[in-house]
């Protein structure tokens, strides 16, 4: 479960997130849409304890973020544009060191079985990371969230860069978590991605949340129709 409860950050005086509310329960998938420095990032940065909000509260778990910024990654599990792995160690190695991380103590059949869940195949389950594509590596990420338990999953441009074949698959394995009843929010630019994966898409400009949809009941070119008219509509100059 994740709650955003009038999420604000300010650089200095540029307000770079404005009073943002947002309520993800288990099973559900949330993808916030808007452009390049709409405050996507700024929002997963909060949520994972990396910087501090100027005003309002994340919550993760119930456990408010900005005080139990450690116990709340017990929970979580995140895959950025480019995970972070060991280049030097396979994929069962990295998996073992990631899931330690999180408290898991796994034996070999319980990790390969995790990557193989994740759909990676098995003849790459003892290969070097730095041999991995990218969707390979995010694949591995899929598997550390299944290793975890990660009640909660925060992606940020996961497939970008991802083919479509590999970005198809990625999104089946977010219905997988999400049908373990994962709690998931994915920032992205590919609104045909979010169309597919969503249960609840949002659009954000400039650090404010404009619009909001119930997937289901939103056609692509009506999406597409919307975030384009948010991002044309002009602030009335005072
Ligand atoms: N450390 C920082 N200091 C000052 N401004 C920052 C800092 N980090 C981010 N910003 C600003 O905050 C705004 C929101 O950035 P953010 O990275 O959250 O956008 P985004 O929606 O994720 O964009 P993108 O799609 O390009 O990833 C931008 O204007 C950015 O320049």
């Amino acid at each position: 479960m994740i709650i955003i409860d009038q999420l604000t950050k300010k650089y200095g005086e540029a307000l770079v997130l404005n009073q943002l509310s947002l309520n993800i329960k288990p099973h559900e998938i949330y993808c916030l849409l808007g452009a390049n420095g709409a405050g996507k990032t700024t929002t997963i940065n909060l949520l994972l304890g990396f910087i501090k909000p100027t005003s309002g509260s994340a919550f993760i778990n119930g456990l408010n973020v900005s005080e139990n910024s450690r116990k709340t990654k017990r929970f979580l599990a995140y895959i950025p544009e480019n995970l972070m792995l060991y280049p030097t160690l396979t994929a069962v190695e990295n998996l073992d060191y990631f899931s330690g991380i999180g408290g898991k103590n796994l034996s070999k059949v319980q990790l390969e079985d995790f990557l193989n869940q994740a759909g990676l195949q098995k003849g790459a389950f003892h290969q070097r990371i730095s041999t991995f594509s990218k969707g390979m590596r995010q694949k591995v990420g899929i598997a550390i969230a299944l290793a975890k338990d990660a009640k909660t999953l925060l992606l940020d441009e996961p497939t970008s860069g991802l083919d479509p074949k590999a970005s198809n698959e990625f999104g089946q394995l977010l219905h997988l978590l999400r049908d373990k009843g994962v709690a998931i929010l994915m920032a992205t630019h590919d609104l045909f991605r979010a169309k597919e994966v969503a249960t609840q898409i949002g659009i954000m400009k400039q650090g404010v949340l404009r619009q909001q949809f119930n997937a289901q009941n939103i056609s692509l070119p009506e999406l597409e129709a919307a975030y384009l008219e948010t991002m044309d509509f002009k602030e009335l100059e005072v």
